[in-house]
């Protein structure tokens, strides 16, 4: 079994002033084999979360179990955890071949720690992710940035991982080949049978990869559910929000920073401040429903509810979520 679960996970960043709680207080499952979509717009606390599960962040709070395991307690080995950032240059060393790089990831020990078994593997590892096997001796800079993001897949895979977090893998990509690298994504996931927690700002991509839909807001996160259900049945105004500024179902081309601006359009507001969240629900003051339910908003000003999220398949964190949202149809 290779769940995925944070619990209650809080991350702290800073001191005095400048403290602030970027992930707070997180529920939530990847479960075995099925990849969850986390979307939210720069700063709510997407990477962190990632960052988190595979040690890179220590947490303030709370726990990460893999298969009912919590991390820390499991003995080291194979990594059962790897991150796939935005940026390949960030994984490869430009010094070093494609398959050197994608050897040193390769266990030491057992069946594959001899040098020919090791060769091999490399090899089988570039045919996984439609890499030519005779390209292992080529360096990063002379490849394109979607063959870059296949050895970056590659070399995350060479670690026999459980659990894939891809972090904004297509955003540094062209339109024309964010497409094929989400379809090798999706194509290696259900082969290999992992889990992945697939980030990204755009909700046109997360669509396209995810079984489940996770939607992040200031370190909280606001909305889950199937994918299907979310996106056809959103039941958060941000959600709301966001797939009213994603491009339409089966084109991919607004970017990250398109994504965001038309996202501070639509809300017209500026992201919250997260060293200064509001009080009582977070986006209360980029929401346009609670006024037309109740005009002194009060529940909204004054009672945080996330902690009532969490019980249902589809769930979201919001006082009013499904009859609001009928009548800010109906207004509309
Ligand atoms: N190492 C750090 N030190 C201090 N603050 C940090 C650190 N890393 C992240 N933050 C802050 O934590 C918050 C969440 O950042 P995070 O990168 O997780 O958001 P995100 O949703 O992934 O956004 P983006 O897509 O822009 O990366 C932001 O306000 C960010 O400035």
């Amino acid at each position: 079994m290779s769940e995925l679960r944070f619990e209650q996970v809080t991350v702290r960043f800073g001191t005095g002033s400048r403290a602030m709680t970027a992930v707070d207080s997180v529920d939530l499952t990847i479960p075995s084999g099925q990849v969850v979509g986390l979307v939210g717009e720069s700063g709510s606390g997407k990477s962190t979360l990632a960052r988190a599960a595979v040690g890179l962040t220590e947490l303030a709070g709370g726990r990460i179990l893999l298969g009912g395991v919590p991390l820390r307690h499991r003995a080291r080995g194979p990594r059962p955890l790897q991150l796939v950032f935005q940026d390949p240059y960030s994984s490869l060393d430009p010094r070093m071949s494609i398959g050197d790089s994608i050897a040193e990831a390769i266990p030491r020990t057992g069946p594959l720690s001899g040098g020919s078994a090791r060769s091999a593997e490399v090899g089988r590892l570039l045919e996984l992710v439609d890499l030519d096997p005779d390209r292992a001796s080529a360096h990063p800079g002379v490849l394109s940035g979607g063959q870059r993001q296949r050895v970056a897949l590659a070399r995350a895979l060479a670690g026999q991982p459980d659990v894939i977090l891809a972090d904004e893998i297509t955003s540094a990509l062209d339109v024309s080949v964010q497409g094929t690298v989400l379809n090798l994504v999706r194509e290696l996931q259900r082969r290999l049978r992992l889990s992945m927690l697939f980030i990204s700002h755009n909700l046109a991509v997360v669509r396209y990869v995810s079984d489940y839909i996770a939607v992040m807001y200031l370190g909280r996160i606001v909305e889950f559910g199937p994918a299907a259900d979310v996106l056809a049945d959103p039941q958060h105004p941000y959600t709301r929000d966001l797939l009213a500024a994603a491009p339409r179902r089966g084109t991919l081309t607004l970017d990250a920073e398109e994504t965001d601006a038309a996202l501070r359009a639509v809300a017209d507001a500026e992201p919250a401040d997260p060293h200064h969240p509001p009080a009582g629900c977070r986006f209360h003051p980029r929401c346009p429903v609670g006024p037309l339910v109740r005009p002194d908003r009060e529940l909204c000003l004054t009672v945080d509810p996330t902690p009532e999220a969490a019980k249902r398949r589809h769930h979201t964190a919001c006082h009013y979520a499904a009859t609001a949202l009928q009548a800010v149809d109906h207004v509309q």
